[in-house]
């Protein structure tokens, strides 16, 4: 096992400079989330009774920075506290101590301000399946306060984007490939900006064809939008790829924080899974058999 202090102290001082480092765009500072659940297989009805509960730190004494424009990986085995951590950062849940913050909003007392900031998009898109991607591009804008005439221009110039020809546009999502459906959710998600757009495993289920087509798209989106990324996968290359920094969190913690090379580098490792394995004992294929039960 290699030295983990070292690494968590460089991850919270946020040494490494990613590509675009001006801003913060996420200020996580020794955030707790705790969940209580009744003592499973406890004999003593005392208990029951006192209505004892066993404590679950999902999240524990979390700090951490994310810059604008940048992407940000969260790495972790099961019950690690990753969704945990997305639910707080899209205001779903409140810290029980801690501060958070994005684009400088308190999640707590500025929740509006922060929503309007947040776009998630998961292995399933959540969209109108029957409406077309114009269709569905056009009730966001107009959910995002657009007018009618903006929604439309906005729809239409993301759909020429994707390089998507008008008789597609104007087809049912559910009859597009899974891949175009992530690509229709991704652009959604920049319709504002600046944005923290939560990426929740995009390429989860994908061909490999469609799988690179989504993670070009996200690179060339960091290209050109105001977009700051928080992405969870469980493909160690998709996170080497896109990942400016990836944070690697267990048991609640993050135990090692920094880009893909660096931790490679640190942990005298040749592969992130080789360094998830050093850090956190588990190996990458018991986490993904994991996942499957
Ligand atoms: N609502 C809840 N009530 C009680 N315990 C919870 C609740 N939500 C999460 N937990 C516990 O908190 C811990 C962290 O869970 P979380 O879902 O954040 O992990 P995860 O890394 O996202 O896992 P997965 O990859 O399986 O989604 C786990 O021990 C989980 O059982």
């Amino acid at each position: 096992m290699s030295d983990t202090s070292t690494l968590t102290h460089r991850a919270e001082a946020g040494e490494q400079q990613p590509r675009h480092r001006q801003e913060i765009a996420i200020r996580c500072e020794d955030v707790c989330k705790i969940f209580h659940e009744p003592i499973k297989g406890s004999r003593s009805l005392k208990n029951f009774f006192l209505g004892k509960n066993r404590e679950i730190k999902a999240v524990d004494h979390v700090s951490f920075h994310v810059y604008r424009r940048e992407v940000f990986g969260l790495l972790g085995p099961n019950g690690s506290g990753k969704s945990t951590l997305i639910r707080l950062l899209s205001t779903l849940l409140y810290p029980d101590s801690g501060t958070l913050t994005i684009f400088g909003h308190d999640v707590i007392k500025e929740q509006q301000a922060v929503r309007r900031l947040i776009n998630r998009v998961s292995v399933e898109a959540a969209f109108f399946k029957k409406l077309s991607s114009l269709e569905n591009l056009r009730y966001a804008a107009r959910l995002y306060g657009m007018s009618p005439h903006e929604g439309q221009e906005k729809a239409l110039a993301i759909l020429n984007r994707l390089g998507m020809k008008p008789d597609k546009a104007l087809t049912s999502l559910e009859n597009l490939s899974r891949g175009m459906q992530q690509k229709v959710a991704i652009a959604r998600a920049l319709m504002t900006s600046p944005t923290l757009v939560l990426l929740d495993e995009p390429t989860t289920g994908l061909d490999p064809k469609s799988k690179r087509d989504v993670q070009e798209y996200v690179e060339e989106v960091m290209s050109s939008h105001d977009a700051t990324i928080i992405l969870t996968t469980h493909d160690m290359d998709e996170a080497e790829r896109l990942c400016d920094r990836i944070a690697i969190i267990d048991n609640g913690k993050i135990v090692a924080l920094d880009t893909a090379a660096e931790l490679r580098r640190q942990v005298g490792a040749d592969s992130l899974e080789e360094v998830f394995f050093q850090l956190t004992g588990k190996s990458w294929e018991d986490v993904q058999a994991d996942e499957m039960d």
